[in-house]
């Protein structure tokens, strides 16, 4: 479903007040594959390049050299309308579910508004968009009484549910998770993945998944890949590299969190 090949991002040296920055190379020949219905987990710790990785994965930034392949297709040659199909395939769920939601916006016109812009793809009238968003809002675990009330009148571990049934709402394949649990209570935590796992098994969804929280990432994911400064360390089955560890940052890694946590 997704194959990043060689990718390399190197951002130029900038001249500032203080004084000029060298340039930082973001991402060094990273190689990633991801099939369908399956959760790959990106853990790297702060500046390894997590971010700059999901941002070429998004199209919102390109690769300096190295392509990325989506369903095949080489996303740097797309064209507008297969761009927009593509936005529409791949969709992303933040790590904050407080700063994510417009708090003028009902539930219903925040599930509804990507049906609005993919409205060209979907073929969704009116009355059939309010119908998926009251469907959405059942699947991600909040019955339709909600589709009118406004985000503040719902707790963190909702909003990310409502953000959720957002990001499934232009129906995509491929869903960047972006620590999307890390701002949430520990008890909500669990029930937020034990979602996100029910929707990939109901809906066939594949998973990108980005956390430093290796407990999570043990939790949901069949394969890890680590990250740090800009390459890719180590890449296996879960299992394999919680058991056996080839690479020394790894090893460091997991040494580093003795007691890794894993949710009821
Ligand atoms: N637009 C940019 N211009 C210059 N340098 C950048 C830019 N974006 C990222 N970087 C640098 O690239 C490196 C990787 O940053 P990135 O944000 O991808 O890391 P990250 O793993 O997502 O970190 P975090 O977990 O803190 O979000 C860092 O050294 C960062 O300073």
């Amino acid at each position: 479903m997704l194959e990043i090949e060689n990718v390399s991002r190197t951002f130029p040296a900038r001249r500032g007040l203080f004084g000029s920055t060298g340039g930082v190379r973001a991402l060094n020949q990273v190689n990633l594959s991801v099939s369908k219905g399956e959760s790959l987990g990106l853990v790297g710790e702060s500046g390894s390049g997590k971010t700059t990785l999901t941002r070429q994965i998004l199209r919102l930034d390109t690769p300096t050299s190295g392509r990325i392949l989506f369903e095949g297709q080489d996303m740097a040659k797309l064209g507008p309308a297969a761009l927009r199909a593509l936005r529409a395939r791949v969709q992303i769920v933040f790590q904050d579910p407080y700063a994510s939601l417009n708090p003028r916006m009902s539930v219903h016109d925040i599930v509804t508004e990507p049906m609005l812009i993919h409205r060209g793809k979907l073929g969704l009238d009116r009355r059939q968009r309010t119908d998926r968003a009251a469907e959405l809002l059942e699947l991600v675990g909040l019955g339709p009484q909600h589709l009118y009330r406004h985000p503040h009148e719902f707790s963190g571990g909702q909003r990310q549910r409502i953000c959720i049934a957002r990001a499934l709402a232009p129906g995509p394949s491929l869903l960047l998770l972006d620590e999307p649990t890390s701002a949430l209570d520990v008890s909500v935590q669990a029930q937020v993945l034990n979602l996100l796992i029910d929707l990939q098994e109901r809906l066939g969804l594949t998973y990108f998944f980005i956390s430093h929280d290796l407990g999570v990432i043990r939790y949901i994911c069949d394969r890890v890949a680590i990250i740090f400064q800009g390459e890719i360390k180590e890449e296996g089955r879960t299992q394999q590299i919680f058991d056996a560890p080839k690479s020394e940052y790894a090893r460091s890694l997991l040494a580093a969190m003795p007691e890794v946590r894993v949710p009821d």
